[in-house]
């Protein structure tokens, strides 16, 4: 592991500790004005970390932050004044009724994501801006006055000063808990889910109960933000939850950097600045701010807090510092990572699919012995990653049944078929672009339900403890796939054959029973080839059944037990791989691609150069 620079080890606590300092000192610098501006911005700073846990790390539109703002300032405001409640119990209702929205706002996005779910919650924002000027409750456009001082242990909260501090004590905490999340795995679970939906649920993720979350916990952080304005203001009213607001709190998040939480807060600072010595301009600001979210968006994705990278300052992710693959060396990560539930057999009964009239796949019926290794070859177009996507869960099939270690699993999503012990790579390498590589590693590694995530809140000592594990289980699996000098690279920047071993590694690392491997040989040199018939041959010895899809027929037929044909999505031939290839059905339906028919027959030299030296061994 390499150790940071001492420089750089202290430049960083050295910063926090300096704007620590002026934050603490700062009432005592500014005046009455002053200060009531940096109170408001400090309720944008929590609002944008709010909105930068759902839009930047999930991935999630959501133009209803400002709603959920809206609710825990309104509810709060009506309960205090109508309901004569006092404030502090009035602010957990208002925090439920932002939850109850957040998750009401999440709903549609299990069904609709990008800009769908844009046009959905800006939808349910405009309905809100909508029913608080309309509304009787909320007293329409005069808003409700009188909100009482939150009491505090004898503090005069009256003061914007001393209201100062409240407002810091509940920022920092908002932002140590939402570097908290990024940094663990929550965070790489929303970041995974971003990048890739469908391989995220295909490797254990629960995508639903993550948008779910995401919604959640923004909605958590505009309500205490609601609760906090309500409480400095002691006046709400329709025109501080607008749409513009909304897009005011867009750019924030946008201009700071979306994908960093100190990134959303910076934009918070800078655009709240900003909105002050523009009052005079409104209009002109308003399409200023839309001009550089515009630019922003275009020029500098990553926003402020991109900058340093950008600038060539702090540390390189990709290219230069790149060290070497080395050979896959198995040893007990690999053997701890493959679950203790032994191989699982897999029984495809009479399935088929139908793609809008096309038929992939025609009454399949295969068997995989539990601890085989099982070719699937075919014609290009045969059904052959249909079939895969079936088994995986990815398609529901349109006739037929299959079950996996004995259990019936038709009706079951990826993410079940993932915890029931399947795991699988992908033909097109489904690798988390935005994560390094131990980060995707880690992604698989992390067995844990995103729907117990509530040990964020009542043990966060647990969810350290588990991350520690992980990340030293992460490290030696790194080793034995030989890919540790890639650990904080992004895949992206990597050749297409370490890609593929990182693809392996992070299949691996979900702790099959059976491992579903669509093309693993495509685009690697013999050398690399030879590589991942070990690295199989050695899964599969450690008690994974094994998959595979290949066009590699010498690698098909070093490595499998039995190969199944098929052509036109129906199995034409199924046994070992001499029978197979001795079958007259076989050779004609090859018979169109002469290549291919090649390809089939391999002689010894190209299945042992495949296979690796010790291919002979093997097949005897
Ligand atoms: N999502 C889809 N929608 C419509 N048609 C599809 C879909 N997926 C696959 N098909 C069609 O189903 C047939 C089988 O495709 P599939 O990708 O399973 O073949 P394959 O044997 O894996 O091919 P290759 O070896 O080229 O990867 C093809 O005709 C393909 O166009």
């Amino acid at each position: 592991m390499s150790r940071r620079p001492l420089t750089r080890s202290i430049a960083r606590p050295a910063l926090w500790v300096v704007v620590g300092v002026v934050l603490l000192a700062l009432p005592y610098t500014v005046g009455p004005y002053p200060i009531h501006v940096v109170d408001v911005t400090l309720v944008f700073a929590v609002l944008a970390i709010g909105l930068g846990m759902a839009l930047g790390l999930a991935g999630q539109i959501n133009l209803a932050q400002i709603a959920f703002f809206g609710i825990g300032a309104y509810v709060l405001a009506i309960v205090t004044t109508d309901a004569g409640w006092g404030f502090w119990a009035a602010a957990v209702v208002s925090l439920l009724a932002s939850v109850v929205a957040g998750l009401a706002v999440g709903v549609p996005a299990l069904r609709v994501q990008s800009h769908y779910l844009g046009i959905v919650t800006l939808g349910l924002a405009l309905a809100f801006t909508s029913w608080v000027t309309n509304s009787s409750v909320t007293q329409g456009a005069n808003g409700i006055s009188n909100i009482p001082v939150p009491p505090l242990l004898g503090v005069d909260l009256s003061s914007e000063y001393l209201y100062y501090y409240l407002e810091l004590v509940v920022f920092v905490a908002g932002l140590a808990f939402a570097l908290f999340v990024v940094r663990t795995r929550l965070g790489r679970r929303m970041r995974a889910m971003r990048d890739d939906a469908i391989a995220a649920g295909a490797l254990g993720a629960d995508v639903r109960v993550l948008r779910l979350l995401a919604f959640t916990v923004s909605s958590v952080y505009g309500g205490v933000a609601g609760i906090l304005y309500a409480g400095l203001i002691r006046y709400v009213s329709p025109d501080s939850f607008t749409i513009s607001t909304m897009f005011l709190l867009l750019a924030m998040v946008v201009i700071g950097g979306r994908q960093s939480i100190v990134g959303c807060v910076l934009g918070a600072v800078v655009l709240s600045l900003a909105r002050e010595w523009l009052t005079d301009f409104a209009t002109y600001a308003q399409l200023g701010y839309g001009l550089v979210v515009v630019l922003a968006v275009v020029f500098a994705p990553t926003g402020l807090a991109g900058l340093p990278a950008r600038l060539g300052l702090g540390r390189r992710r990709d290219g230069a510092e790149r060290g070497a693959l080395h050979d896959f060396v198995p040893g007990p990560a690999t053997a701890a990572a493959v679950s203790d539930a032994g191989p699982a057999d897999l029984q495809v009964e009479g399935i088929g699919k139908t793609f809008r009239g096309l038929r992939a796949l025609h009454e399949v019926r295969l068997s995989v012995p539990a601890g085989a290794i099982k070719g699937v070859v075919g014609p290009n177009g045969s059904g052959k990653t249909t079939l895969l996507n079936v088994v995986s869960g990815l398609y529901t099939p349109s006739t037929g049944e299959y079950a996996v270690g004995g259990v019936r699993a038709t009706a079951l999503g990826p993410t079940a078929l993932s915890r029931h012990g399947v795991a699988r790579t992908f033909q097109n390498l489904r690798l988390f672009a935005d994560l390094t590589v131990r980060d995707n590693v880690l992604f698989a590694l992390d067995r844990s339900r995103s729907a117990a995530s509530a040990e964020y809140l009542v043990w966060p000592v647990g969810v350290v403890r588990d991350e520690r594990r992980l990340r030293a289980e992460a490290e030696e699996l790194l080793a034995e796939f030989g890919i540790a000098d890639f650990a904080d690279l992004a895949p992206r920047s990597l050749p297409y054959g370490i890609q593929r071993r990182v693809e392996l590694a992070r299949a691996v690392a979900t702790g099959p029973r059976i491992l579903l491997l669509d093309e693993p040989a495509a685009g690697l040199n013999g050398q690399e080839v030879a590589q991942l018939a070990q690295i199989v041959r050695t899964i599969r010895d450690r008690g994974v059944t094994v998959v595979l899809v290949e066009h590699n027929m010498g690698l098909v037929m070093s490595l499998c037990d039995e190969v199944a044909v098929l052509a036109n999505g129906s199995v034409i031939a199924d046994g070992t791989p001499e029978q197979v290839v001795a079958d007259p059905a076989v050779v004609e339906a090859y018979l169109g691609d002469s290549s291919q028919l090649r390809d089939l027959v391999p002689d010894q030299r190209t299945i042992r150069e495949a296979a690796g030296d010790d291919a002979e061994e093997v097949r005897a």
